[in-house]
């Protein structure tokens, strides 16, 4: 056996392909890169043993709370198939191991085995980043040589930098350096012509044994059965169909969600099924034939999808820099917003059925499917955190536990996006007019009728907007709304006082740090070292880049953490769970117990409701008035001013949200980020805090106010998303209204955790306020919900009966088209029953 010692840590001196192999057997480590071409840990290995042994570990607890979900095992599953049929073409096997952890069972392997080294791609989750330490640490101490490799982005993150050597911090600058990097990335490597055989000696289990799929998820997997086909050749396919038939017209069609505009091959590519600097030099090759036959459009368009994939390796970029991108706002200042922690609100929105049918139809699009197109994502991210003022965090972990193409970093940026954490991003005070969205990215509404058949009838004028509807088009179109089809559960009115009130409560904070705005990132905390002309003439610079990244993340993770990085706590967390499923991926990884870091997230925060932040004293008016900067979006358009004369013409839409960069009319809410300069209703400028516990407070029935009439009480201590103390408001506000609000408020008020009325809505006429007051009274003369303790752990909690969320949703609602919707990951709610309420 070699000295592993001697061993030089690059490729080329390990051996060569002359046959001049210096080692005896190298074990591959496969992890997001199943993929027998283009792959530098299994060329590389390939090159310098004589035997490889490929190996797949599947240790599941030890992403904490980041486990995959049904839909993403069910890929991983057939992924693994895949990637074996290829291996064992190749003359060799895969070898499957079970373990809690990788660096156990990777330890035990290579002892068993005798190889001198171990070698795999890099991955840049703060998860990975840590445990890849320790598998590096205790392969050292084996006396076994450990490499890794770039098999994932096309430039490494400490490749692309700032002229000051600094991370980049936004998408445009970022990208812009990438395409001028002064050498190209790696030609892809060729699928190696064959393999030695894995020594019999050597077994683990077979695929089935690693417990991906269990025999209740077989009938909900049975339609991604239907529509996707996993691994390399499929992937391959995949791009050679989209390059084919739909690349020439992405830069316009990529928007439309009605239809198959994009390339779909998210969930490959997570995998690692197809690499990147395939799919790059593809496109590259595409784009020069496009420029050879003039063809202006097709070229654009070619720009346009590498600028998508530029959004994936900026994921990656964001998350190696700043490894806390899944859990907390990388604009600081909004560690501050003061969630409204409603679980009620938070079912409805899984579920579909918060009544705004593009909303809707992308849940239950995600819910069946486990795919969104990125349109779909960004409406539905967004109406969560800005229309219903819930934290991202939660959105987050939803979309995880739910998308077949789960990736920590797209998912943490994307919901960065969506929330206003990002400098290149709509900003946090931004609100989506979602009906306007629908009209515009699905003009005929065939998108909202696939997935609400119930409104299927309507026709296009209303179906976006069916609480505009008039009641004989209604009636013809056989929609009750309330009953087969939720009323809006939350007004754009209501949404727009609230996210006001929460942004200016977090502009007053009194912990806010003042820089959090003009240094919108927090620096690094040791910038990386040099800028290398190229990677390969700094041998060992990766080895050294990924240590320090690692153990940068498991010292952050150490610190205490100040409080405003507190996470919101899970939906149906208990106190007792809260031991188990930490907010934080550092809990299970970095501190060696599943409690980990969730010791900082404080009991109280998790158990009663949310912190109560400080609602300013002062009028917003006395605050330094500081210009919100001009910031960039990803297609190099300027920003948007918080201001008053950006209302006008609304705000420049930026790529990531999948759409072209043409101005859309969207209601912004009239703060900076510093003080107040306005708003569309006059009057509201004066107190808007109050105004909008004002409106929450408001009885049910009462006619629609500019919200000054109501003072909120003043023991209340005040904080507009907060539900104790909105519940204390309404409670004192002395206008409790007929029997039937007081009955339905005690019932409301009823519900663990919950501070907001869904149905308590700012009216805006009598009607509105009838309509409203004969949907409390159906829902109450029909009792609880149905499924509310016990299919649907994060809103009841086992903790008994409580009021139904949305009228749509009672009990004995027939189901309609979604019974694939079962999630078999104990992390996900069971398919809610009153997911079928539609009943065309
Ligand atoms: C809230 C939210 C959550 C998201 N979560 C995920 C996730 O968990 N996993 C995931 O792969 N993508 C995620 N995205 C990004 C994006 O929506 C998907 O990558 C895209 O919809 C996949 O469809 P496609 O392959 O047809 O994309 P295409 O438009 O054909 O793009 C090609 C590839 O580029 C990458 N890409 C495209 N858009 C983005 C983007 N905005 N951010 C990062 N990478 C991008 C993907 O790898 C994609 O496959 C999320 C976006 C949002 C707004």
């Amino acid at each position: 056996m070699s000295d592993p010692k001697a061993l030089e840590p690059t490729v080329a001196s390990l051996g060569n392909e002359d046959g001049n192999k210096q080692l005896d057997t190298v074990l591959v480590w496969f992890r997001r890169d199943l993929r027998v071409a283009d792959n530098p840990a299994l060329t590389a290995a390939l090159q310098a043993a004589k035997t490889v042994i490929p190996v797949y570990v599947w240790a599941p607890e030890e992403e904490g709370q980041f486990q995959a979900g049904r839909c993403s095992r069910w890929w991983i599953h057939n992924s693994l198939a895949a990637l074996e049929k290829d291996l064992q073409a190749l003359g060799s096997r895969l070898i499957f191991l079970r373990a809690s952890e990788s660096t156990t069972a990777l330890t035990r392997l290579l002892t068993e085995s005798h190889a001198q080294a171990l070698f795999f791609n890099h991955l840049y989750d703060p998860i990975s980043l840590v445990r890849d330490n320790e598998v590096k640490a205790a392969v050292a101490d084996l006396q076994v040589h450990c490499q890794s490799f770039n098999g994932d982005v096309l430039y490494e993150p400490w490749e692309v930098l700032s002229d000051a050597r600094q991370p980049l911090t936004s998408f445009a600058s970022f990208w812009d350096r990438c395409m001028s990097m002064p050498y190209q990335p790696p030609w892809p490597l060729p699928v190696p012509s064959s393999l030695t055989p894995v020594p019999d000696s050597i077994n683990g289990l077979d695929l089935a044994g690693l417990g991906l799929m269990s025999s209740q998820e077989e009938i909900s997997n049975d339609q991604l059965q239907h529509n996707w086909t996993a691994g390399g050749r499929a992937a391959h396919l995949a791009l050679q169909g989209f390059v084919l038939d739909r690349l020439s017209a992405f830069d316009i069609d990529r928007a439309k969600t009605d239809r198959a505009s994009t390339s779909r091959l998210s969930p490959h590519i997570h995998m690692g099924e197809i690499s990147v600097r395939h799919i790059y030099f593809v496109v590259r090759q595409q784009e020069h034939a496009f420029l050879r036959e003039g063809r202006a459009r097709g070229v654009d368009s070619c720009r346009q999808f590498m600028q998508q994939m530029g959004y994936r390796e900026y994921a990656r970029y964001l998350s190696f820099h700043f490894p806390f991108t899944h859990e907390r706002s990388l604009l600081e200042h909004l560690c501050f917003v003061p969630w409204r922690l409603d679980q009620r609100l938070f079912k409805a929105w899984r579920q579909g059925c918060t009544g705004f049918p593009l909303v809707d139809a992308g849940m239950r699009q995600l819910w069946s499917t486990g795919w969104l197109h990125n349109r779909s994502r960004v409406v539905c991210a967004s109406f969560l955190v800005k229309n219903l003022l819930l934290p991202w965090q939660w959105g987050l972990k939803h979309y995880w536990d739910a998308l077949l193409d789960a990736d920590l970093e797209c998912d943490a940026l994307g919901w960065q996006y969506c929330s206003g954490c990002l400098v290149d991003a709509h900003p946090f005070t931004y609100l989506m007019d979602h009906a306007q969205e629908s009209e515009r990215f699905d003009p005929d509404g065939n998108y909202v009728r696939r997935w609400l058949p119930v409104l299927a009838r309507l026709p296009k004028k209303w179906i976006h907007r069916p609480w505009e509807a008039p009641a004989e088009v209604l009636a013809d179109a056989d929609v009750e709304l309330g009953a087969n089809y939720p009323a809006p559960i939350i007004s754009v009115e209501e949404s727009y006082h609230c996210l006001q009130a929460a942004s200016r409560a977090v502009y007053h904070h009194s912990d806010w740090p003042q820089e959090a705005c003009k240094v919108p990132y927090r620096p690094a905390p040791f910038p990386p070292s040099g800028h290398p002309s190229h990677p390969s003439e700094k041998p060992g610079l990766p080895e050294q880049q990924m240590r320090a990244a690692g153990e940068r993340v498991a010292r952050q993770a150490a610190e205490p953490q100040p409080d405003h990085y507190d996470i919101p706590p899970q939906p149906g967390m208990t106190e007792s769970d809260e031991e188990v499923v930490s907010n934080s991926c550092y809990g299970s990884v970095l501190c060696g117990s599943p409690v980990g870091r969730t010791q900082s997230v404080r009991k109280s925060s998790a158990s009663v409701g949310p912190r109560q932040p400080d609602v300013p004293e002062s009028a917003p008016e006395q605050r330094p008035h500081v210009q919100h900067s001009t910031t960039r979006n990803g297609n190099g358009h300027n920003g948007h001013h918080l201001d008053r004369d950006t209302q006008a013409t609304g705000p420049q839409d930026t790529p990531m949200d999948g759409t072209s960069p043409r101005p859309s009319k969207r209601r912004h809410v009239d703060s900076n980020q510093h003080g107040v300069t306005g708003s569309d209703e006059p009057g509201n400028d004066a107190e808007p805090v109050q105004m909008a516990i004002n409106a929450r407070a408001q009885p049910l029935s009462r006619p629609p106010s500019s919200g000054k009439e109501a003072p909120c009480h003043e023991d209340s201590k005040p904080n507009p998303m907060n539900g104790a103390s909105s519940h204390k408001a309404s409670n004192t506000d002395g206008h409790s209204g007929g029997n039937l609000q007081e009955r339905a408020q005690a019932l409301l008020n009823a519900a663990p955790n919950t501070g907001h009325r869904s149905h308590g809505r700012l009216t805006t006429s009598r009607k509105d306020a009838e309509r409203l007051t004969s949907q409390l009274e159906r829902f109450l003369s029909r009792g609880p919900l149905a499924d509310s303790a016990s299919s649907d752990r994060g809103v009841a909690n086992g903790k008994g009966s409580q009021a139904p969320l949305v009228a749509g949703c009672e009990d004995g609602a027939e189901t309609a088209s979604l019974g694939n919707a079962q999630h078999g990951n104990p992390n996900v709610d069971k398919a809610p029953a009153c997911l079928g309420v539609s009943v065309g």
